[in-house]
């Protein structure tokens, strides 16, 4: 049962904002279909009143959920008691400051920092929301959860659904849309993985019917508290930079989980006094799933005090299916065209006074090595930040004197074939991986260099290229 009455659901439109109990299980407002927020009456439960009451709760290492970086920040986002919390330590994830990468994107000296959450338990960012949504199904008693996925989503259910042995994991897929290192992972993890016949977009718009008909727990990012324990990927950042926002966070942009979740946390510890400016947010599409960025830029679509013009968004998509148009790049995490948290997007770019740009495959394979040779390898979709925040500083937007944090959000392993075709000497792989995406080229490539098995050879090729 639900034990936390001063936590509340709330429907993001002004001219609704009908509210909820927590033990009800929804995606939407059953009243106008608008997303949800979770919500707390402050009044209720004391707000903890500087960072430093924070960080004397989470450095008490007596209670396990002090060794999550979600949990450990609980008393921002309380909805769960401390016996309901389903935790595996997720969120020990480091901000990591980089000259080498710095210098890349065109930022002075210590200026530019990477927040790797690759470092999570599944790889990716996804296990600071799946902890969350996880224990609210928890909570409500689901016996099984399920989600549409570019694949990092479905390998952390997958792993709390095996790990704890608390829900059976169902998982769906596009056909060819989704890269080897993460449906390894749904597999291995003994999830039921149903590979339907389209592409993300397509898999969303089954799975929310699905989970309807059969009662199914949805753990994508239209539950609201995924959102939650997304937000913890800020407060660490915070965290990291002794409690001083940086000028710039930059993220990728693909259902918009993320840079919503962003949003929402600044927005809150601004409320509270724990922050009194919030960071500018930039949102990176990657240019063949750009929908963000042509309804923001080139359709001037704005968050105007919760109400913003749904005619624009209904033409746009009306115009995508006339078309049969299909996102398509191989950042294939953020191969999305209809972004879910679209309308909370907005709110953060508002309340962050964000920007929106896309870069394309070339360029996101481009920062990808980057960040790679800086040591911090990462999957094609996360340097999309890293391009963004180059194409940012290029147009002046950034300027060199900016902290700025680049969000990696997943694990290079996640997708070697890029990496490995990225770095071939094999003309042919790279035309099949990349060159078939519309990379032309290799800039930074890393050849292997191949050599015969003699002593002499190799110290030879050792003193040549080492
Ligand atoms: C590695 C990676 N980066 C970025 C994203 C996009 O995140 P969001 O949906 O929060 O915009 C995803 C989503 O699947 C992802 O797996």
């Amino acid at each position: 049962m639900a034990d936390a009455p001063h936590a509340f659901q709330k429907c993001l439109s002004p001219d609704c904002g009908k509210t909820y109990d927590i033990g009800q299980v929804l995606v939407a407002c059953p009243a106008c279909g608008e997303l949800l927020d979770v919500k707390y009456d402050w009044d209720k439960v004391k707000p903890p009143s500087s960072w430093k009451e924070i960080e004397a709760n989470w450095s008490r290492r007596d209670n396990p959920l002090n060794f999550s970086g979600v949990w450990r920040f609980r008393s921002l986002f309380p909805y769960a008691s401390d016996e309901q919390i389903v935790t595996l330590g997720e969120g020990q994830t480091l901000l990591q400051q980089t000259d080498r990468v710095g210098q890349y994107v065109g930022l002075d000296s210590g200026k530019l920092h990477l927040q790797y959450e690759g470092m999570n338990p599944s790889g990716s960012f996804k296990d600071n929301g799946m902890t969350a949504a996880f224990t609210h199904a928890h909570i409500v008693g689901a016996k099984r959860a399920a989600c549409a996925s570019t694949g990092n989503t479905s390998a952390s259910l997958a792993m709390y659904c095996s790990v704890t042995q608390l829900m059976k994991a169902v998982i769906f897929i596009g056909s060819g849309k989704i890269s080897y290192g993460k449906l390894s992972q749904a597999l291995d993890y003994g999830a039921l993985t149903l590979q339907i016949s389209g592409d993300f977009d397509d898999a969303m718009a089954r799975v929310k019917e699905v989970t309807k008909d059969l009662g199914i727990y949805l753990v994508n990012s239209v539950n609201p508290f995924r959102l939650e324990g997304q937000k913890s990927v800020m407060f660490r950042v915070l965290e990291a930079l002794r409690w001083e926002p940086p000028d710039w966070i930059v993220v990728p942009g693909g259902n918009l989980g993320n840079s919503s979740a962003f949003g929402k946390a600044f927005a809150e510890l601004k409320e509270l006094g724990l922050i009194t400016r919030i960071p500018r947010l930039a949102v990176i599409n990657a240019a063949g799933a750009d929908t963000l960025d042509q309804l923001y830029n080139n359709h001037n679509l704005r968050w105007n005090g919760g109400r913003f013009d749904q005619k624009v968004i209904d033409g746009y998509y009306k115009n995508m299916d006339e078309t049969g148009a299909k996102a398509s790049t191989l950042a294939s995490a953020i191969e999305i065209n209809r972004p879910v948290n679209l309308t909370k997007c907005l709110r953060a770019l508002h309340d962050c006074d964000g920007v929106v740009r896309q870069v394309n495959d070339q360029e996101i394979m481009d920062a990808k090595s980057q960040v790679g040779a800086g040591g911090m390898g990462c999957e094609p979709a996360s340097a999309a930040s890293v391009a963004g925040a180059k194409m940012l500083r290029e147009e002046g937007v950034i300027a060199p004197s900016d902290r700025v944090v680049c969000i990696l959000t997943g694990h290079l392993l996640k997708d070697p074939n890029a990496t490995v075709a990225y770095h071939t000497t094999d003309q042919d792989y790279f035309n099949q991986v990349l060159g078939s995406r519309g990379v032309k080229r290799a800039a930074h490539a890393n050849r292997a260099v191949a050599v015969k098995n003699e002593l002499d050879d190799i110290v030879r090729a050792i003193q040549l290229y080492g």
